[in-house]
């Protein structure tokens, strides 16, 4: 590099940090080279670089990104699109760091026949409120976990996004032993308690890129992307050992739990979340009938 390139090399790094935008550099192929966070504090840069662009987004807007980048290639006019960001729609950029919607306004300007620059501002109401609201529309009001609903629409998303790549995936469908006792025993409110120490216990516990709901009464799944079925093992048993481990103290002593656990990982493109569902709960319902306490895997 010359003095002067790296003169306007520094420009434009100075340029980035003094602004607000994400920034995106993509190349000819529309894959990540760099990423300027600006005001997204969230973002996860260094787990963009390298992949390709158009595919962080859903389905429903990735070919909207795809068409923007082929666009600005042909015309040589900025491109712009206004996306709506819901990071329950999204998977990779859930994984990336959002976790509120957002509206960007984005634009796109080659820069060279293989070189573009993509901006997104975010153009979101100071909606405090209405995030709350999706919010609450998301999360089961008790745990504050993920709820039914935003499970089904993040394992849609993921299934079929692994299945056109190729790639392994796999949930755990966790279940607390005889929960229905513990609210017998020791009180509605001790039960909650435990399916809030646990939930708690899950979040500090998960990877980001792992996606952790309340499925049912005492029942969760915890999603796995880019994990086979020894991995799914390894992570359950991490899982029914936290269990273990939790005390939860309610009005009448202190009081321990366990979990068991049905795991089921991507087999073949005849696989939907509904059917992954089902096979984690043949084994879920195997590991109770083994005596609780357990995990069960699909057969090899
Ligand atoms: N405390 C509390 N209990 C709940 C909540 N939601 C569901 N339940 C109770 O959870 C229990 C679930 O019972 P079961 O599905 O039979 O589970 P279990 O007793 O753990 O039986 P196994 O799964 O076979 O070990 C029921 O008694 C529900 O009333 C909740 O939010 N709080």
């Amino acid at each position: 590099m010359t003095d002067s390139e790296g003169l306007q090399q520094r420009r434009f790094e100075c340029l980035l940090t003094a602004i607000d935008q994400i920034v995106i550099h993509l190349n000819g192929a529309g894959e990540v080279i760099s990423v300027n966070a600006g005001s997204a504090d969230w973002l996860k840069t260094d787990q963009m670089i390298s992949r390709t662009f158009s595919a962080l987004f859903s389905e429903d807007l990735a070919g909207d990104v795809s068409a923007q980048i082929d666009k600005a290639f042909e015309t040589h006019e900025p491109q712009k699109l206004t996306l709506l960001m819901k990071p329950e729609h999204s998977f990779h950029w859930h994984e990336l760091g959002l976790r509120l919607t957002q509206t960007w306004e984005t634009k796109l300007v080659d820069v060279s026949d293989t070189e573009l620059i993509w901006v997104a501002k975010n153009i979101s109401q100071p909606a405090q409120q209405e995030q709350k609201v999706v919010k609450l529309s998301q999360r089961d009001p008790l745990t504050g976990a993920y709820n039914q609903r935003s499970l089904m629409t993040i394992l849609k998303q993921s299934v079929a996004q692994a299945q056109r790549y190729d790639w392994v995936c796999s949930v755990l469908l966790i279940d607390i032993d005889h929960f229905s006792q513990v609210n017998d025993q020791y009180g509605l409110d001790t039960g909650d308690k435990v399916l809030q120490q646990f939930v708690e216990a899950m979040h500090a516990f998960q990877r980001t890129a792992d996606f952790f709901a309340r499925y049912a009464d005492d029942r969760f799944v915890m999603f796995l992307p880019e994990t086979n079925r020894e991995q799914a093992l390894l992570a359950a048993e991490r899982v029914r050992k936290l269990a273990q481990e939790q005390c939860v103290v309610g009005p009448s002593g202190e009081l321990e739990f366990t979990v068991s656990i049905g795991t089921a990982s991507l087999r073949d493109s005849q696989d939907t979340p509904d059917s992954l569902l089902k096979r984690a709960e043949e084994n879920l319902f195997i590991a109770k009938q083994s005596g609780t306490n357990r995990i069960e895997g699909d057969e090899v």
